[in-house]
């Protein structure tokens, strides 16, 4: 199918191996109650026309979600890269906009600032600033960037900010809140964030398709 240009996939990577998580599969780790993927799904669905899970282990667990699953195309684990590569390769949109899968608070408008980001650049990439550093897991992509993100990979670059660097890289200006950007790598954290989630709505139990 052609490529709308006012479209975009929505990815959630969920393909990484959470080593200071124990080696659990991160998206579907239980946090206050449901799986954590749960959390980027509920707030990023409303903000994209498509949505697809970038997932490596339990792929028939993820598809349940009912969105299409991609796994990385390089093996070993190189990284969020690898993850906004193949969904590139995938999506038939012009636009990505990835999101890791630990991060339940993440802005309900981040697709709309990254997009104004990027116009008023007329850059093909936008990441968040958080003026405590770049967020660059998120990040808008148009799909002509896939050639350069496979040559940097393939060079043995596993770097995003370092990849971004080779772009005209647009920063959406999210230091009116940061914390919204508070993602959960160690168990410790997790105990953190599931004193401050909701527990979760009887409709909610039933998100999984
Ligand atoms: N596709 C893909 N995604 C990855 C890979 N490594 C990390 N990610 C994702 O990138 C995001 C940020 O990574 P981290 O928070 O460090 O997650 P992680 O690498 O699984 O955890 P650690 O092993 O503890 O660093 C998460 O959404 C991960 O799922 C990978 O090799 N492939
Ligand atoms: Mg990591």
């Amino acid at each position: 199918m052609a490529a709308n240009p006012q479209q975009i996939t929505g990815v959630i990577l969920a393909g990484g191996r959470a080593k200071r998580m124990g080696g659990a599969d991160k998206g579907l780790l239980e946090m206050a109650g449901r799986p954590a993927l749960e959390y980027a799904i509920e707030r990023l669905q409303p903000q994209v026309d498509r949505l697809v899970i970038n997932a490596n282990r339990n792929r028939g667990t993820y598809a349940a979600y009912g969105f299409p699953v991609v796994p990385d195309e390089m093996a070993d684990y190189p990284g969020p890269l690898a993850g906004m590569a193949a969904a590139l390769r995938a999506a038939e949109t012009e636009y990505i906009l990835t999101v890791p899968c630990d991060c339940p608070w993440l802005p309900l408008d981040l697709a709309t600032r990254l997009q104004l980001a990027r116009r008023n650049l007329n850059s093909e990439l936008a990441t968040v600033e958080t003026g405590e550093g770049l967020q660059p897991v998120f990040a808008l992509l148009h799909r002509s960037l896939l050639d350069s993100l496979l040559t940097y990979l393939q060079g043995g670059g596993r770097k995003i900010d370092r990849w971004f660097a080779r772009h005209l890289t647009a920063l959406a200006d999210f230091s009116d809140c940061p914390e919204a950007f508070t993602n959960i790598n160690t168990p410790e954290q997790r105990a953190t964030a599931e004193s401050e989630l909701p527990a979760p709505p009887e409709e909610a139990r039933s998100t999984r398709r």
